[in-house]
């Protein structure tokens, strides 16, 4: 049939992939999975714990790597630390991998890449931390609680000082240990096309596990299928995967029949297809986004879901569109942001993001709501939110619009925290421009 693929040489190309070219880990696996689509379903599950269980605990790992190799993880060779990252991990984490066979494909996967003369380093590296694993030195929290937080949950220090500072130690911890839990998958039902009840059969006929969402009626969470493409229903736009932190943005907006929404960053267009949904075909969603790829994936979702209310438009939200001014009933503003509410989910967002870039991010959503409030009719409303937890991007960006435009008054405002395998930490305001007007 194939030729035969190692499992852990694929693994260590996504650590590559993501560690020393940038790709994104959530493209990464999935680049991989798609090549691979024939890999049985067992291998395809190993390939997705290792390498996401590598990427999510990298910190722990490096700590105890570095306890054990002359040469620290800083300066070994991309290949060999992710290789012994990976190694680690399965002896530290996977009760299903004996020691044996974690050292001994560590060391053959070097040699296969070109290390020969590091096998003896590789092997000597994981055996030892094989034998002591019960002796190794964490941080203690006496010692400090930032550093025992950063290793234990494997989050960079600096982001555990700002939520240290801005929800103290306990809520904290909570949300760390939140964010190394399972996540289970959640789906939106497109009520254009299948009411939830026909849709769980028709799951359930496909071979799909569901669950269904205590809060929403209309979400499902699923699980036991191999992957998404093959699901003749999800081909068939007959759900839409989407957070249900992410599906409040439409029950927040209650759009009416006949409504004119703007969402100014639509891609790939979730929010905009389920409010588009809740419109029941009458008026109409703009979304839009900054570069044609983007403005194509909501394409693709229009075509998929068949959204007959919605259109696609390549528009940059920091320029001032004169046509859109008081022309909509609703504007969404799902910005981008630093992410650090679906590190769950996006392995590595908390390793590449910097205080820098969170900084130009909080700037970037201010310059992009100054600009689009004005797009929002006497009355209309305006729904501000980011996936991520930090009060600068979130509380601190609203009441700084709140002091620049008192024609605006908060309706309301929540920090939804990630909490254990059920949605993601997202922050969501709803704000209404008052009736009695100024020209803009
Ligand atoms: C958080 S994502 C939006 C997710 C989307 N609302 C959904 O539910 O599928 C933010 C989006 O903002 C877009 N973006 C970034 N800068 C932009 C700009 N200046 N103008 C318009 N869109 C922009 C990004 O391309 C990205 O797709």
């Amino acid at each position: 049939m194939t030729e035969h693929i190692n499992e852990r040489e694929l693994v260590l190309e996504i650590l590559l992939a993501v560690t020393r070219d940038g790709e994104y880990s959530h493209i990464a696996l999935k680049n991989v999975l798609d090549k691979y689509q024939y890999l049985e379903k067992n291998s395809r599950a190993f390939i997705t714990r290792l390498s996401e269980g590598t990427l999510e605990r990298m910190i722990e790992l490096d700590h105890i790597i570095d306890q054990f190799s002359k040469v620290p993880v800083r300066k070994q060779k991309p290949v060999i630390r992710n290789i012994l990252r990976m190694g680690v991990y399965q002896l530290k984490h996977m009760d299903t991998v004996p020691a044996s066979a974690a050292c001994n494909e560590a060391v053959k996967l070097a040699e296969r890449k070109g290390f020969r003369s590091l096998k003896g380093f590789v092997n000597g590296v994981l055996r030892n931390i094989s034998r002591n694993m019960e002796n190794i030195k964490m941080p203690k929290r006496e010692d400090g609680e930032i550093p025992y937080l950063s290793v234990s949950y494997s989050m960079p220090e600096w982001i555990v000082k700002v939520w240290e500072k801005d929800y103290g130690i306990s809520k904290t911890e909570e949300m760390l240990q939140a964010l190394l839990s399972e996540p289970e998958l959640s789906i939106r039902v497109n009520e254009g096309k299948i009411t939830p009840g026909d849709l769980k059969t028709r799951l359930e006929t496909e071979g799909v596990t569901v669950r269904q969402n205590e809060t929403l009626p209309y979400a499902f969470f699923i699980s036991g299928f191999d992957h998404l493409r093959a699901l003749p229903s999800f081909e068939e736009g007959l759900f839409y995967v989407q957070d249900e932190s992410s599906m409040r943005v439409a029950e927040l907006a209650q759009p009416e029949d006949g409504d004119f929404v703007i969402d100014v960053c639509a891609a790939p267009g979730g929010k905009s297809i389920h409010i588009a949904e809740k419109m029941h075909g009458t008026g109409h969603v703009e979304a839009r986004d900054l570069t044609p790829y983007k403005v194509g994936l909501i394409e693709e979702n229009i075509r998929r879901c068949e959204t007959k209310n919605m259109s696609a438009v390549c528009m940059d939200a920091r320029i001032r569109d004169e046509a859109s001014v008081q022309k909509a009933d609703i504007v969404i503003a799902d910005l981008p942001c630093s992410g650090l509410g679906v590190i769950q989910k996006k392995k590595d967002i908390k390793y590449k993001m910097t205080p820098e870039k969170q900084k130009d991010l909080a700037v970037l959503q201010r310059e992009i709501l100054s600009v689009v409030h004005a797009y929002i009719k006497p009355g209309g409303t305006l729904i501000y939110s980011t996936c991520t937890i930090n009060r600068e991007e979130n509380e601190e960006n609203v009441a700084c619009f709140l002091r620049e435009h008192p024609e605006f008054s908060l309706v309301s405002m929540e920090q939804i925290l990630p909490q254990a395998g059920r949605c993601d930490g997202f922050f969501l305001a709803k704000l209404k421009r008052k009736n009695e007007q100024k020209a803009e």
